[in-house]
């Protein structure tokens, strides 16, 4: 149903075609073995040995029919899922594009990264497998249609056959998809154990203990991981097997069952052994579809949970066009905000604020404090990143509200702790070049990589290189705020001195307002002012005060 329900999303167009398209493919080939039969029997009345042409003609126009009608059913199912797996794959990166900070890490990325690569894969995958399920669905009841008016007592047999085999059956499948749940929370451990060996394979290359023991917990878990496996692989093959023998039961009850009941049935049995046969298609077809279509089953409705999820997880004033905030405030502030973390079991909460800053456009600001003193939630606020519980951000006379966030954080550029460096400068378009290789001879970068069209040449750079490229880019915004959080920490004692002496000088001769964190002690004298964080709180120092 829920692959339905996706499909639903394109319109009725496409759910009525698939319909069709089934119903078509089913008459045509229950019409194949109906003109078979009715060939067969005028050959055993009539003793005829010359071709009935009008019938052979009957026969290769339906197989004509099944075959067009089959492959369009497919490819056009193909598509459409193709189609509807896009976009509700772009609809889930726009909402996570546009999810709240917070909420969005709260929330983990694990289940959105798998839904937006594994589960539209899956889907993918099986599509035609849908409009295979359909089609045999259709195909058996025309087919039994087709016993019926051969034989109304095997119609009831046959039919009262399949549906207690496929009540069993699906029973059977049940209990196949709790053993293939048991087996892929085994494979998640797993793979969490290779995780951590390719994480830590440096570690644990330098204590052989370490090395042992995660080996010997890997061990544990493979052999549990082989253990459920085997299970899938004998009930799903318990499952085959039985759809096998109550197949064979079928064409058991034509033979043997069905003329005890039925005085004419002697005349009839050869064309309702041969449906019986033609059921085999739709039969094994639906035996292999279901197990494949409830994967695609269960990922589409893994998709349109997260769907409805991401939904809740949006960022008040995300949509719509928005205020215009001052590019050229003059005063910058924070009035009251307050932000607390929700407390683990047993401790109090980390809260940070009340916050009540003015910064004054064009002023250097250092940010200190020790680890875990709220520093980066500080920076966070102060980005409109993270929502305060309690007060406002404001630039000259306007309260920075769900309406002029979007325009408030335009104004900002940021490097953060730890910052992404993206495979190309998106939003950068078209890059200027000279202004780019003039930054790149100014990190020092321009032996190591280029900017290329509009991307670095090269990402697999040191962590130092690459704050340095993050930089480049934070300046090719032309922002006229700049963030940077611990930036200069990966830098060597060159280049922290450039930067601190000559970088955020120019920056600031440029016009730049900055809001550093920092914990280099020698170049406190460079800011304007220095705010230091102590447990949530901020406190204003001068720059010289715990200088080295
Ligand atoms: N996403 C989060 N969920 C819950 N608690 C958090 C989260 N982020 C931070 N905290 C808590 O808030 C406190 C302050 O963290 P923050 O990252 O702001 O500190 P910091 O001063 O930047 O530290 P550091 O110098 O080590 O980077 C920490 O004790 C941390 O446990």
């Amino acid at each position: 149903m829920n692959l339905l329900r996706l499909l639903g999303r394109l319109g009725p167009g496409p759910l009525r075609r698939l319909v069709l398209y089934a119903a078509a493919s089913a008459l045509s080939s229950t019409l194949v073995l109906a003109i078979v039969n009715r060939a067969a029997e005028r050959i055993a009345e009539d003793k005829a040995d010359i071709v009935d042409v009008p019938m052979a003609l009957a026969f290769v126009a339906s197989v004509l029919v099944y075959m067009v009608v089959e492959s369009r059913m497919v490819a056009h199912m193909a598509s459409d899922v193709e189609e509807v797996v896009d976009e509700l794959r772009m609809g889930l990166l726009d909402r996570i594009r546009r999810a709240d900070l917070w909420k969005l890490e709260r929330f983990g990325q694990t289940p959105l990264f798998e839904s937006v690569t594994q589960s539209s894969q899956i889907i993918s995958q099986n599509s035609q497998f849908l409009a295979l399920t359909l089609r045999s669905v259709l195909l058996t009841g025309t087919i039994l249609v087709y016993i019926a008016t051969v034989s109304p007592t095997a119609f009831l047999l046959i039919g009262g056959l399949l549906g207690g085999g496929a009540w069993f059956y699906v029973r059977l499948g049940r209990a196949l998809d709790e053993r293939q749940g048991a087996m892929m929370a085994e494979e998640a451990v797993m793979f969490e154990g290779v995780s951590d060996l390719f994480d830590g394979f440096k570690e644990q290359r330098l204590n052989s203990a370490r090395s042992q023991d995660l080996n010997a917990t890997f061990g544990t878990v493979s052999a549990r991981t082989t253990a459920a496996r085997d299970q899938v692989h004998l009930h799903s093959w318990q499952q085959f097997v039985f759809g096998e023998c109550a197949f064979n039961l079928m064409l058991g009850v034509v033979v043997f069952v069905v003329p005890t009941y039925s005085g004419t049935f002697a005349q009839e049995v050869v064309k309702v052994s041969a449906a019986v046969f033609f059921l085999a298609t739709p039969v094994f077809g639906l035996m292999q579809s279901l197990a494949v279509t409830s994967a695609a089953e269960a990922a589409a409705g893994r998709m349109m949970d997260l769907e409805k999820q991401l939904a809740e997880l949006a960022e008040p004033g995300s949509d719509g066009p928005g205020l215009p905030v001052p590019k050229d405030f003059a005063e910058w502030r924070m009035e009251g905000v307050e932000f607390a973390f929700p407390a683990p079991p047993g401790e109090p909460p980390f809260a940070v604020g009340p916050f009540d800053l003015t910064i004054r456009r064009g002023e250097v600001i250092f940010v200190t404090g020790g680890n875990g003193s709220g520093k980066s939630t500080f920076i966070k606020l102060l980005t409109g990143l993270y929502h305060p519980l309690r007060g406002r951000l404001t630039l000259d006379d306007a309260a920075i509200g769900p309406q002029r966030i979007a325009a408030y954080r335009e104004l900002m550029a940021t490097v953060f702790a730890d910052f992404h460096l993206f495979a190309r400068l998106y939003g950068l378009d078209p890059v200027d070049r000279v202004k780019a290789e003039d930054l790149m001879r100014w990190m020092e970068m321009e032996r190591v990589t280029a900017v290329e069209g509009d991307r670095f040449g090269r990402r697999d750079l040191s962590m130092g290189q690459r704050k340095r490229l993050g930089l480049v880019a934070a300046i090719l915004e032309t922002k006229p705020i700049l963030i940077l959080d611990e930036w200069a920490a990966d830098q060597d004692p060159h280049f922290r001195f450039k930067f601190y002496r000559e970088v955020v000088p120019a920056l600031k001769a440029r016009g730049l307002t900055i809001v550093a964190v920092t914990h280099d002690d020698h170049y406190f004298d460079v800011a304007d002012r220095r705010l230091h964080m102590e447990e949530g709180r901020l406190t204003e120092l001068t720059v010289t005060e715990g200088a080295a």
